[in-house]
């Protein structure tokens, strides 16, 4: 069997079931699961709603939720063709953070009917990952839904993503001896991840950050009818450059690539600066094959499993939205999102630091271990958590 086969077979209808926690064997069973017995449990919930944290799947169970329109790199395939990649982020939500996880793909790309649906969805469930909508719909979308749900709303193309890149460039800054304030960092694709990506290094003290985009360089002398784009170019490239990737590639100390297959050419590379650090995360084909750079870089790394430092967002998501459930956060904050960050660059002991090993793997236990137990800290000390998991009482 080849590797296509091998794939088509284990998506053969889906990769995921529902099992039951305990077996239904007797009418016993069945009169204290169902009806009668149940009606007890629902109108305990109706006198106080917080027992649906206790007495439902509600305080493990995460929605994913995409309407297809940027798909990895696939781009807007649509809700049915999203659903293999919704049922694997839901697969892995289990797999590394044993948090249940319902894909959910929507047939409607309006803003204002995705947040009704979700809205409307929201009972059901202890957090909302929104997954794979396009840009600028996202930010709207996400805003809208942190504002007003009292669960933890969080869009991981554009967290998840800017979270696991701080971890790993903080990293091979290290390893190359530079500092994040001093460097100078281009980022490609000025869509989801680009924007969040660049927000949190600014945050965490870059300075020379140059966002591009199909149409170069993005500047804040260029009037753009994107409302996003002025606002990014204000924050950015702060020495006015302009041109093509091409062009501001030259001298660059890092590479963050969230466009698009091959857009990053081997000249770009031998134009970087000395010891250059090369985040190309498109999926599933990075912006310039590492096999090609890989020889002229110091640090390489893509979004993929195949090859090493996978620096991709399912090192966040699992273990983001396990300290959030475990804490019954009401928000997913920046003060949560930079405590993940530090926790997973801080698996990797500086004496094991190395070109080819600045994130830990996906399997990696602690990876989990240590963003539940920082973000649920970080959620108590800023006022998102309903519970303090430290000494697991009411806050
Ligand atoms: N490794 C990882 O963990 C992640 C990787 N990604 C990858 O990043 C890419 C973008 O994802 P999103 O931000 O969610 O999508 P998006 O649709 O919000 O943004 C994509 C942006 O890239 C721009 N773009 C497309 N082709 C380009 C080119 N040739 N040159 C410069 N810019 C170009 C688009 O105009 C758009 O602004 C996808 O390939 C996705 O697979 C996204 C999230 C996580
Ligand atoms: C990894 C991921 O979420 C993406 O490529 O869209
Ligand atoms: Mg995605």
């Amino acid at each position: 069997m080849d590797l296509l086969d091998e794939i088509m077979l284990l998506h053969k209808g889906g990769k995921l079931e529902t099992t039951l926690k305990n077996p239904i064997r007797t009418k016993e069973d069945l009169s204290k699961v169902y009806t009668p017995g149940v009606a007890e449990v629902c109108q305990a919930i109706a006198q106080d709603q917080a027992q649906a944290y206790e007495l439902t799947t509600k305080k493990n169970t995460v929605a994913v939720i995409s309407d297809g329109t940027a798909v990895l790199g696939l781009g807007d395939i649509g809700p049915r063709a999203a659903m293999p990649v919704m049922e694997g982020k839901a697969a892995l939500f289990k797999q590394f953070a044993n948090v249940d996880a319902v894909p959910i793909c929507l047939d409607t790309k309006g803003t204002e009917e995705i947040i009704a649906i979700v809205k409307a969805l929201a009972p059901t469930f202890g957090g909302i990952n929104l997954e794979d909508i396009s840009s600028p719909r996202c930010f709207e979308i996400e805003k809208r839904l942190r504002n007003e749900l009292d669960i933890p709303v969080f869009h991981d193309d554009q967290h998840g993503t800017a979270i696991v890149v701080l971890a790993g460039l903080l990293n091979a800054l290290k390893v190359c001896g530079k500092n994040i304030k001093d460097v100078k960092i281009v980022v490609n694709g000025i869509g989801a991840a680009g924007i969040s990506v660049s927000k949190m290094l600014l945050h965490a003290g870059a300075v020379n950050l140059i966002g591009v985009d199909r149409e170069g360089a993005l500047n804040r002398q260029v009037p753009y009818s994107r409302t996003h784009w002025s606002e990014y170019a204000r924050m950015t490239n702060p020495n006015l450059e302009a041109g093509q990737l091409s062009d501001v590639i030259k001298g660059a100390d890092v590479f963050i690539g969230v466009s698009a297959p091959d857009v990053l050419k081997l000249d770009d590379v031998l134009n970087m600066a000395k010891d250059p650090i090369v985040f190309a995360m498109a999926n599933p084909m990075p912006e310039i094959d590492p096999a090609i750079a890989a020889p002229h870089v110091r640090v390489m790394a893509t979004g993929r499993s195949d090859y090493p430092n996978q620096i991709n967002n399912v090192l966040c998501f699992p273990g983001i939205f396990r300290g959030a459930l475990d804490c019954e956060a009401t928000d997913i904050n920046d003060e949560m999102k930079l405590a993940a960050a530090k926790a997973i660059s801080s698996v990797i002991d500086p004496a094991d630091l190395h070109e080819t090993y600045i994130i830990p793997d996906a399997f990696d236990p602690r990876v989990v271990e240590r963003i539940r137990v920082a973000v649920a800290e970080a959620a108590f000390n800023s006022g998102a958590a309903r519970k303090n998991l430290l000494i697991g009482a009411n806050s």
